[in-house]
């Protein structure tokens, strides 16, 4: 093994749905971050370890930082989010090609506090038309602040994605490789069969339903070639147990089949895979639930 000369952590943030996750699996080469069209996919900081060479590289993908965080779940999120902004090398400032909100406004104000250099990450770049859309849009970034960098990419298509490490390398001090080479997350194989689940229930279900839901891992258990996963799926209303599980269970069947499938492909062996759907009034609203969901502040 080469000795890592160079090591350090790089921050993704952003406000939700501009395209974190996607971002950092691109750059891993594989999925270990969940995403989904609609917002606030990601709702726990999760490490993405890459080494090469002499180099590792962490990034941090967080939760989109959001306004009107009502309850419980969603100042967890924004907590997770604002606390990674701190001892980290670079921060990556994610943002959607042609748009600029409030919510931006509200992520760039909090990094004007950092420490860490910060490069605007213009995404989602395939959107849009470069000479008439894209050439305006960059320039006014530059207005707002003085970044250190800026660079359009597209996460979901790859491009310029060789050009955003080469950046990011050039930024990391050396130091010891902080993981072993072989280790691509911080998060166990249960904490990332969770999120699989999670993934299908956002992308198969309507509006409001996956913000009312959380899963927990009841069993992972090795068995004779195979992985047998018991799954429970928390929501806060009888109303929405009845939207999960379907009609003649349908939706839970393809929410399990899609799962399945993502982790068979994940953890390299045939898994088994069940799936309950139970009851906890206002769970994303307690913050004793939410710690015994496994959502704890780390820091
Ligand atoms: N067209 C296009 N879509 C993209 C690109 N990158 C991401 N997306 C899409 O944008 C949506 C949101 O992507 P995510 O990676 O889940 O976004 P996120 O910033 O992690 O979202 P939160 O979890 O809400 O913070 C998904 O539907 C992605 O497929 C891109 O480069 N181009």
């Amino acid at each position: 093994m080469v000795e890592v000369t160079r090591s350090g952590f790089v921050a993704i943030v952003g406000r939700p749905n501009v395209g974190k996750s996607t971002l950092m699996n691109h750059i891993l080469g594989q999925k270990i971050s969940i995403t989904s069209h609609k917002p606030q996919t990601t709702r726990h900081r999760i490490l993405g370890i890459k080494s090469e060479g002499d180099l590792q590289v962490i990034y941090v993908d967080t939760p989109g930082l959001h306004l009107q965080a009502k309850k419980a779940v969603n100042r967890y999120m924004n907590r997770a989010a604002s606390s990674s902004l701190s001892d980290v090398d670079l921060i990556l400032f994610v943002l959607e090609a042609g748009r600029w909100t409030d919510e931006d406004e509200n992520v760039l104000l909090q990094l004007k506090n950092a420490r860490a250099p910060v490069m605007a990450v213009v995404n989602k770049v395939d959107r849009l038309n470069e000479k008439n859309e894209l050439l305006p849009y960059l320039a006014k970034l530059g207005q707002r602040h003085a970044f250190d960098e800026v660079l359009p990419v597209s996460a979901l298509k790859g491009d310029n994605i060789g050009a955003l490490e080469a950046v990011v390398e050039k930024r990391i001090p050396e130091g010891p490789a902080l993981f072993p080479a072989d280790q691509v997350t911080d998060r166990s194989e249960r904490f990332l069969a969770a999120e699989l689940v999670r993934e299908k229930l956002m992308r198969n279900l309507g509006k409001e339903i996956p913000y009312a839901l959380t899963v927990e891992i009841e069993q992972f258990r090795e068995e004779e070639e195979r992985l047998r996963i018991n799954a429970l799926i928390w929501v806060e209303r009888d109303s929405q147990k009845r939207i999960v599980i379907g009609k003649g269970g349908r939706v839970l069947k393809e929410v399990g089949r899609q799962a399945r499938l993502d982790m068979e492909r994940l953890f390299g062996q045939h898994v088994f895979l069940e799936l309950w759907v139970k009851v906890k009034e206002g769970w994303s609203d307690s913050e004793r639930s939410l710690r015994n969901f496994g959502y704890r502040d780390e820091y």
